[in-house]
């Protein structure tokens, strides 16, 4: 469990960070986190103590993994004479913890927010010997400005880091490499580190990313950039949302912690204000911001953090506003208010995301198809990101280049934490034989064709079908964003894994999404006992007010293959009607069907319940993805699931991305959308131990459920991953729960 330790500090320090305290209480009595404090620091701490960071609060910090500080600064209570310099406090905290990394949060409207990452210590923040004089006659003074590869590198694999947490978006690197070395420098290495990752980088001269940012051009979602560049824009970027509260400062050390457990401090950008201090004025949405930062930085309190995310902004958007917000006409409410209306928010968001969606799996047995699908008393569970991080060394170690390692590792995820079992880490070892065998290319990049417009053609060169997948979905984000739509199809790609993972991060962005793919052949068309058609899923995800995006993601059959590995692997039998022997015979046996001996069915199963529907379906995936790319269709396509690969799968797939905005307000879209599916979740069961859900309600709640307790490996997935990290030499040593 993560600790957090709470330094107040001076001026509206404490006032700012009392309704981030008093939530982080309330989620440390439900068991979310650990609090300690509060712990003096700055003048008040300089006043009382002498000393700007007295030794409990060090000993605190060292023994916190993240610090939340209000404010060090001038304190109305606190003489200058007292403490002249109460901010060396915060410059030691970031030295003893080489808190070298700075990550800036702004919210720029509707669920968006810029993110400004750049180097805080060296470059013009550096401190070396001579790298700031000041000649005894007051006629010279100099500050130095020095860059290595190595510190730039860091700063954009992390601002790409998370992009990519969202699911990707615009990346744009500032530097002024017309004027300084270090610019050009800055260029050349984001150029190299873009281009590595597969990560399309605009650049831009620091002056004309100001103008843009301050003229009301385009807001990018990330950018990289050095130190004092990016502590401007980021103020530049608060003042177009509104107000100097709204940015939530990280201070981040890359890599294992260097001293204690403290991986980074988390404050709101904002001085101590000490003219405001005591009346109850100052704006608190700065505190919760630097909260939402700290909970999202940790895996375990992601969810967290996006809840409260969406708190800030459901009272950003409907108020209370303190005075630096107030539209005209509207009385300026207090700090207390606006934290008391933050807290309430997120509630409403814990409420409205906990509605039947944790209930249906604990409260009642598995039904229909989740009876197969249910690992229901697991061999062992594992942390869902050791599985992540292990996943990237293993294909790291059969040749696949390391950003395109961790778009398979991210979607895998997203499967194992939703409760995808059919689609998660039990399928690497059949990736890692099909790069083994040939048949999936690992050193290869995708090309995108298009002539800049709305639709794009990604060629996959034959490569994993994620990080491809990953290229389309970018380029569908950036054209939605530009253009309002992207349409983008893939072809000579392979296995893409959940369908549902790459619209779930076009969603998180306030997109809507479609994705679609074809597979190897598989499924009867009705009226024939032949496989033709792949399992072809089809996904639509869409942002929903104050909860998780509401994902459809399905098999364009009666249920996935992938279903009957699991049902073959947990000896279990299957229901009529998810396929056919070899003869053509109706069968519970898995093994019956699969892999290879007879065909799965379309959804709907036979005539009488209208299987011609699944296979339409079918047929407009394959459409919409193969014919529409150039790529083999039905038979033609190359087979992962019958394991019986001769050659390349030749893949095809389909990414649309719309901007909602484009339609209407998309805040009213997504109240829409919470509205619709409360009311389906209201609807009367006729079971009342069966409540109606909504798609993707159930994958919303094992995430928050699977975050804390691992991921569940049945018996069998966990012998295959064993030998399969023994195999590439990377032993599968995450510790079991
Ligand atoms: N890459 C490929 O080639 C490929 C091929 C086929 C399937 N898949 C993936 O397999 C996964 C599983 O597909 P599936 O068809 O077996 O999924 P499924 O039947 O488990 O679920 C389909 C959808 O229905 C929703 N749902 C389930 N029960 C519900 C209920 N009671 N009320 C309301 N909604 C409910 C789910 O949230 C989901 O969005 C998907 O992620 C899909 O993308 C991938
Ligand atoms: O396994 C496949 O090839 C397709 C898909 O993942 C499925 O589960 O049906």
């Amino acid at each position: 469990m993560i600790r957090i330790a709470l330094l107040p500090g001076d001026g509206v320090g404490e006032e700012v960070l009392d309704g981030p305290s008093r939530l982080l209480r309330q989620l440390a009595q439900e068991g979310a986190v650990e609090v300690t404090g509060p712990w003096p620091v700055g003048a008040r701490a300089a006043a009382a103590t002498g000393e700007v960071l007295p030794e409990e609060t060090l000993a605190a910090c060292d023994a916190a993994d993240a610090i939340l500080l209000g404010a060090v600064g001038e304190d109305p209570g606190v003489p200058a004479e007292v403490c002249p310099r109460p901010e060396v406090a915060l410059h030691r905290l970031r030295e003893r913890y080489d808190l070298r990394i700075s990550v800036r949060d702004v919210p720029m409207g509707e669920d968006r927010d810029l993110t400004v990452v750049r180097n805080l210590i060296g470059g013009s923040y550096g401190t070396g010997p001579g790298d700031r004089t000041y000649s005894q006659d007051g006629g010279e003074a100099a500050d130095v400005l020095r860059l290595t590869p190595e510190r730039i590198a860091e700063v954009v694999e992390l601002g790409i880091d998370r992009a990519r947490q969202r699911g990707g978006g615009r990346l744009v690197s500032v530097d002024k490499a017309n004027l300084y070395a270090t610019g050009r420098l800055w260029r050349d290495v984001a150029t190299e580190v873009a281009g590595r990752r597969g990560v399309p980088v605009e650049h831009r001269f620091v002056d004309r990313a100001a103008f843009e940012l301050g003229s009301g051009g385009a807001v990018p979602d990330v950018i990289v950039t050095e130190g004092l560049l990016g502590d401007i824009l980021s103020d530049l970027a608060a003042g177009r949302a509104g107000s100097p509260a709204l940015c939530g400062s990280a201070s981040i050390h890359p890599g294992e912690p260097v001293q204690g457990r403290c991986q980074g401090l988390f404050e709101p950008a904002h001085g101590s204000a000490p003219r405001r201090t005591g009346r109850d004025q100052v704006n608190p949405l700065g505190g919760f911001l630097a909260l939402v930062a700290l909970l999202q930085h940790f895996a375990e309190t992601r969810t967290l953090g996006d809840r409260l995310r969406t708190a800030v902004q459901t009272v950003l958007r409907q108020g209370p506003w303190t005075y630096d917000l107030a539209p005209d006409g509207v009385a300026a409410a207090g700090t207390r208010d606006v934290a008391a209306a933050v807290l309430a928010a997120f509630d409403d968001a814990g409420t409205t995301a906990a509605t039947g969606a944790t209930e249906p799996r604990t409260a009642q047995e598995p039904a229909g198809v989740e009876a197969v699908e249910a690992v229901a008393e697991p061999a062992v569970r594992v942390p869902a990101d050791d599985l992540q991080a292990w996943t990237v060394e293993v294909l790291e170690a059969v040749g696949v280049r390391p950003s395109h390692a961790r778009e398979v590792a991210h979607v895998l995820a997203y499967a194992d934490l939703s409760g995808i079992d059919s689609h998660g880490i039990a399928r690497l070892p059949a990736y890692v034989a099909m790069i083994g065998s040939g048949a999936i290319t690992a050193d290869a990049e995708p090309t995108v064709h298009s002539d800049g417009g709305a639709v794009a053609l990604v060629d996959g060169h034959g490569m994993l079908g994620h990080p491809v997948t990953a290229v389309a979905l970018h380029e569908a984000v950036e054209r939605a964003r530009r253009l309002g739509l992207g349409w983008v199809n893939v072809r000579d790609s392979s296995h893409h894994g959940a369908s549902g993972s790459y619209v779930y991060d076009a969603a998180r962005q306030g997109l809507v999404a479609i994705a679609a793919t074809n597979t190897g052949p598989i499924v009867a068309p009705t009226g024939s006992a032949r496989p033709y058609f792949g399992t072809n899923p089809l996904a639509l995800g869409m942002p929903v007010a104050g909860e998780e995006p509401m994902v459809f993601d399905m098999a364009t059959s009666a249920v996935a293959g992938g279903k009957f590995e699991i049902a073959l692997r947990l000896g279990k039998q299957i229901p009529l009607g998810w396929g056919l022997t070899a003869e053509g015979h109706p069968t519970t046996d898995p093994g019956a069907v699969y892999p290879g001996k007879g065909p799965l069915l379309p959804l709907g199963s036979d005539r009488e319940h209208s299987s011609h529907k699944g296979y339409g379906l079918a047929l407009l995936v394959e459409l919409l993805t193969a014919v529409l790319a150039g790529g083999p269709f039905g038979p033609g396509v190359g087979n992962l699931t019958a394991r019986a690969v001769t050659g390349p799968p030749r893949t095809s797939h389909l990414v649309v991305v719309l901007d909602p905005a484009r339609l209407g307000d998309p805040t009213r879209m997504q109240a829409e959308t919470q509205r619709l599916l409360g009311e389906l979740r209201a609807l009367i069961p006729v079971d009342p131990a069966l409540p109606v859900r909504t798609p993707g309600q159930r994958a919303a709640a094992e995430r928050t459920a699977r975050r804390v307790q691992g991921v569940p490996l049945d018996a069998g997935t966990h012998a295959a991953l064993r030998q399969l990290g023994e195999r590439v030499g990377r032993p599968l040593g995450v510790p079991a729960r």
